[in-house]
């Protein structure tokens, strides 16, 4: 796992690196080697460096330097000259390259600039980095969308200019970049909000040579998993198993107006690998959901007017999931009395619990001010999963704002330091899924955007459930099992995609796909590791 960090925890790192004897002038030498590297993987023979006041921009100086000395043709854009540089270790490395063999262009109109940047094979964003705040002011409000209109290659320097380092939300505007260059670590805002739209691909500078032994000294907002950190969930089937003995899941889910909710958890959770998959649903839709889901054993839980959980049903849920090595609960069921009953009744029991959608908004309604204010509510022994999109995490938190990855997990450590156990998790879902536990918090691989389309949710919850009832003898952490089920659901986005095209993806395809997205991901690991070539060959052992 790869960490990623919040911009206050880069500054504590830089500040142990210091500690440690390498200077923050050293680092900026050495992010400086890194931006030429990367840019020189091109074979450029025209490089426009755009730079700003900061040390963001005292970066590109440095790579401007070092390209200028392998004879590539460099125009540094300033909006100053390099004496009024303000960051002090800017201005030094600004100074020094001015020296040498660049042109250095000051505060070039906008046909200048489009000039320079037409004849450029590549344009490096020096502009702005973890210093950017507030509106963006000229004459950087001018040369962005300059560069974004012309579409060059850009590489940008640790995050494209514009973007919150935080946050990562776009408030006015922001370099499109192809590849962004972070250093140290990645910023949080690489993969939150608008992070993934503008930084393009992510290549990180270790910058430091005992970078592994100092990390941890700071704490790190989240780690990213790579699918080789799941390969121990790639295991083939052993041969002496039978349908219970692979793990069961009850599906308590659906209405009379959400019966498919039902049976796309049902049936993702199969899918996903669980051997006996059973529905506890309203009577209301029980006879629908049995003729879709020929396979999946249907338990008729008595209904109220509406076709949603009635007065009875927390009592026939229960009973019905004793029996059972996994509880989903939520997709479709609506909040009516019944459904809240339902949940509490299940909150109460032994039995690993995931609760999804309405069982969430349920949840919710229990107390005013945040579920955190009253954790004995969901507090339990057994492992409990949360699946909260952004605006159901809101709720659960008495509607505080939950608007970017940053927020999602703010609050969700909140539900998970009230509760204080390891068996816990929120997935929080969003562009960028976060599967925080008390521990630590994972970004898992993101799918494509063709997974925001309506159902996908009830497909994810399915193969989260399925991934748990199998896990009997699993010692943990269930971070990371929540992580490989949200990374096996993005490449059923991505199987999906391929197959019927970006924009026609429905969640009933993604399930058809599960399968082959267990094996994409496996694939992937052995990539990582090593043991597949790009052809996606097995290497004969
Ligand atoms: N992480 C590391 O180890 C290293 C990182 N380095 C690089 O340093 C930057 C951070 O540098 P810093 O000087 O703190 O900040 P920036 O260069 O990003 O920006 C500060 C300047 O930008 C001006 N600014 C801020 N907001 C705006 C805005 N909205 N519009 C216009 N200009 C803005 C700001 O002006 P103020 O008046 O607000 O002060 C500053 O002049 C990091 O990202 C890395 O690239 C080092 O190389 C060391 C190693
Ligand atoms: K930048």
């Amino acid at each position: 796992m790869r960490p990623v960090l919040s911009c206050d925890e880069v500054r504590r790192l830089e500040d142990v690196i210091e500690k440690e004897g390498t200077s923050k002038a050293e680092l900026m030498e050495f992010a400086g080697e890194f931006v030429a590297s990367e840019a020189l993987k091109g074979n450029p023979s025209r490089v426009v460096i755009l730079v700003g006041f900061g040390n963001n921009g005292g970066d590109g100086w440095v790579a401007a330097d070092i390209l200028a000395q392998k004879d590539v043709h460099v125009d540094v854009v300033s909006p100053v000259e390099p004496d009024e540089i303000s960051a002090p270790l800017a201005r030094h490395v600004a100074r020094r390259t001015a020296g040498r063999d660049v042109n250095i262009v000051v505060g070039p109109s906008k046909d200048e600039l489009g000039e320079l940047i037409g004849e450029a094979d590549l344009v490096i964003d020096a502009i702005l980095g973890t210093g950017f705040h507030g509106e963006l002011r000229p004459p950087f409000s001018i040369w962005i969308p300059v560069v974004n209109e012309l579409e060059p290659t850009v590489l940008s320097v640790d995050v494209p200019s514009g973007l919150d380092a935080q946050t990562g939300v776009v408030e006015h505007d922001c370099i499109r970049a192809t590849r962004t260059a972070t250093m140290l670590a990645p910023k949080l805002g690489l993969y939150s909000a608008d992070g993934p739209e503008y930084a393009g691909e992510i290549v990180c500078g270790r910058l430091y040579d005992q970078l592994d032994e100092v990390i941890d000294d700071v704490e790190h907002e989240a780690e990213i998993v790579d699918s080789a950190d799941l390969i121990d969930f790639f295991e083939p089937l052993p041969m002496n198993i039978n349908k219970y003995s692979r793990g069961s899941v009850l599906v308590v889910a659906g209405s009379a107006t959400y019966p498919g909710a039902a049976m796309m958890a049902a049936k993702a959770a199969a899918r996903a690998g669980a051997g006996y998959v059973a529905v506890a649903c309203p009577s209301a839709c029980a006879n629908l959901v049995r003729m879709a889901l020929p396979s999946v054993p249907v338990i008729d839980i008595p209904s109220d007017s509406r076709g949603a959980f009635g007065a009875a049903a927390r009592k026939a849920v229960c009973k019905a999931a004793e029996k059972f090595s996994c509880v989903l609960c939520g997709p479709g069921i609506t909040t009516a009395a019944g459904c809240i009953d339902v949940v509490s009744g299940l909150l109460k029991m032994d039995v690993p619990l995931v609760l999804d959608a309405d069982a969430l908004n349920c949840l919710a309604k229990y107390s005013i001010g945040g579920i955190d204010k009253t954790p004995e509510l969901y507090r339990r022994d057994a492992p409990l999963i949360l699946t909260p999109h952004h605006k159901e995490l809101s709720r659960l938190i008495g509607d505080d704002p939950v608007a970017d990855l940053g927020t999602a997990i703010e609050a969700s450590r909140r539900l998970l330091w009230a509760a204080g156990s390891e068996d816990m998790i929120v997935v929080a879902k969003g562009p960028s899924t976060a599967v925080a536990g008390v521990e630590k918090v994972l970004l898992p691989m993101a799918g494509p955007a063709s997974l925001a389309t309506a159902g996908s949710g009830d497909v994810l919850a399915g193969i989260i459930a399925g991934s748990v009832a199998q896990a009997h003898n699993y010692a943990g952490p269930w971070e990371l099992l929540c992580a490989y089920a949200v990374t096996v659901h993005s490449f059923t986005g991505f199987a999906a995609a391929s197959r019927f095209g970006e924009k026609s993806v429905i969640a009933t395809d993604l399930i058809d796909l599960i399968g082959d997205a267990m094996e994409l991901a496996a694939e992937s690991a052995l990539h990582d590791l090593g043991v597949l070539d790009e052809g996606s060959q097995v290497e004969e052992a």
